[in-house]
């Protein structure tokens, strides 16, 4: 990496429901093998030797809770751990984690909760494009399936095709997206009209600034519906007997 004096904190975004996934806690706060998702999310981060702060955005009415849940479990302790309440969407629940971000912070990763078991090697790669100058870095993979644009319908609908975009030029974005401070704090406060973007990079995008894509990985995925549950266990499983060896 090419500048080492940079300070680096990761926001994690934590505030959701988890409607997709079922009834239940928060969905940051069900668990995945005993341990809460959250946890899991806050241990992929603080694995980079270059995270030293990892502000978590907890549900609004459960700071508290999430204080007392960092308390009980290990984590890293040349880390420092920041929690403050969300908002009603992603986009606001990232602001007020940017919010609370002390001096001396220029390098910020946006990070879901909702993306548990994220590789260190991926933060790493993230962390490195940026120290390298890029103002936002975004992990990313190809897809898999072929991607129609169509008119959207009433649900159950069918819905008319309007066109097929070139799967080669596609790719399936996930997190921890990586940004000079600057340029996320702008790119967030430039949204006035309220506008919204479904990831960071796409309001930095907006300000006409650069941002670049850097390999993802299948791990990385987001926790969104039951069974990603499922997944998610198989993969901490197959983890378990990696390390058994
Ligand atoms: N008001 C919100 C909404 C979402 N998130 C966070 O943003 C990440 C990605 O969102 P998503 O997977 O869509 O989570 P939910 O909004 O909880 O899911 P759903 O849409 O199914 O309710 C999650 O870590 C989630 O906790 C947040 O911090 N604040
Ligand atoms: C940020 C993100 O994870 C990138 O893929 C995604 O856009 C979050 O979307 P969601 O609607 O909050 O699930």
């Amino acid at each position: 990496m090419s500048d080492v004096t940079s300070r680096t904190a990761a926001v994690i975004p934590a505030a959701g429901r988890g409607v997709r996934l079922g009834p239940g806690a928060p969905k940051a706060l069900r668990a995945l093998s005993g341990t809460p998702m959250l946890v899991h999310a806050v241990r992929a981060l603080a694995a980079s030797r270059a995270v030293s702060l990892v502000v978590v955005v907890a549900p609004p009415d459960g700071a508290a809770e999430v204080k007392t849940l960092l308390a009980d479990h290990a984590l890293p302790e040349r880390t420092d751990f920041l929690v403050v309440p969300g908002g009603a969407t992603r986009q606001e629940s990232v602001k007020l984690g940017l919010d609370a971000l002390p001096p001396g912070v220029d390098i910020v990763l946006v990070h879901d909760a909702a993306r548990p078991l994220v590789p260190v090697d991926t933060v790493d790669g993230v962390i490195e494009a940026v120290r390298d100058g890029a103002r936002a870095v975004v992990p990313a993979l190809p897809l898999a399936d072929t991607v129609k644009e169509v008119e959207p319908g009433a649900p159950g609908e069918p819905e008319p095709v309007v066109a097929t975009p070139e799967r080669a030029r596609l790719r399936a974005v996930q997190t921890p997206q990586g940004f000079d401070r600057a340029t996320l704090v702008r790119a967030h406060e430039a949204d006035v009209v309220g506008e919204g973007a479904t990831d960071d990079a796409g309001l930095v995008e907006r300000l006409g600034e650069p941002v670049v894509l850097v390999p993802g990985h299948e791990e990385a995925f987001k926790v969104t519906r039951p069974l990603d549950l499922v997944l998610a266990e198989a993969v901490l499983a197959r983890r378990r007997a990696n390390d058994g060896f």
